[in-house]
């Protein structure tokens, strides 16, 4: 749907819509922005708004995009559950991928973008958060040659090992990989291939670091003004 619709921008700033009629438009784009996942206004904008979801096994990332979701109508696109998808429809794909998922390590890019990329054309929404990815300089060069898009913020859930390894053994949703031999292969993992990453998004000052210890409600508190903040800048690119 993204790449379809046409700029808001240039709908706005038309010789044609008298100032009302902008300042109505502002007034919807705003309201669409925290009310509607999808369609309406926000489905006009070209570019989309994207946030990638960083963080290790268990830091809790899948948690906060649901309360990000139901507060600011993001789209969420957890990498993992995408290719959890392909193993449980028997894609061709699907043995590469549960062998990959058992032994802890990073599915290849393309694998994991066309899956991505696939969700996001298929959208109606402009705001996506992608969880757990990009988890190596791979996925995100791929993303970036793929998708032809870069993240607007990268969230970075940051837990001590001993907390994820906890959360992760008591999850209890039947995942083949919640196990201790997968989980110390994530976390060599998530040190060797993801913090460079975290890194780099650091370096491009994109990134948001949470302290990911606390109760639920507790580390959504640092991520709603971030979201916050984000919905101002939204509009101005948007809108200049
Ligand atoms: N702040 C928290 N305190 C205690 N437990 C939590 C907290 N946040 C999430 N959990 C629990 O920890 C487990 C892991 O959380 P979640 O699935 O959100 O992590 P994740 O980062 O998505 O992990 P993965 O990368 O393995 O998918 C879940 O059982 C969840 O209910
Ligand atoms: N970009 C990614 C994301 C995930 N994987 C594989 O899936 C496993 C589970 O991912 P979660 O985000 O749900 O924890 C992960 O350990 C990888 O094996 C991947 O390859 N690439
Ligand atoms: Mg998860």
């Amino acid at each position: 749907m993204w790449r379809r619709v046409i700029s808001l921008s240039s709908l706005i700033s038309s010789s044609k819509s008298t100032l009302s009629n902008q300042a109505a438009v502002r007034l919807k784009v705003w309201e669409s922005l925290t009310t509607e996942a999808k369609g309406g206004i926000a489905s006009w904008v070209k570019t989309p708004f994207i946030t990638f979801v960083l963080g290790g096994p268990g830091s809790g990332k899948g948690t906060q995009c649901e309360k990000i979701v139901e507060t600011f109508g993001f789209t969420h696109l957890s990498a993992g559950d995408l290719l959890r998808r392909e193993i449980a429809s028997n894609s061709k794909d699907g043995t590469m991928i549960l062998k990959t998922i058992i032994e802890g390590k990073i599915v290849p890019s393309e694998v994991t973008v066309k899956l991505i990329k696939r969700e996001m054309e298929s959208s109606d929404n402009v705001k996506f958060l992608i969880d757990g990815f990009p988890r190596s300089e791979e996925n995100r060069v791929s993303f970036e040659q793929i998708i032809g898009a870069e993240p607007n913020i990268v969230l970075y859930f940051d837990c001590p090992e001993k907390e994820m390894i906890e959360r992760v053994l008591s999850r209890n949703q039947g995942r083949v990989d919640d196990n201790i031999n997968t989980i110390k292969k994530r976390l060599e993992v998530f040190e060797a291939l993801s913090l460079p990453v975290i890194n780099y998004y650091s370096n491009k000052g994109k990134l948001h670091k949470i302290n990911a210890v606390g109760t639920v409600d507790e580390i959504f508190e640092q991520v709603h003004p971030i979201f916050d903040m984000c919905k101002v800048s939204f509009l101005v690119t948007i809108l200049i």
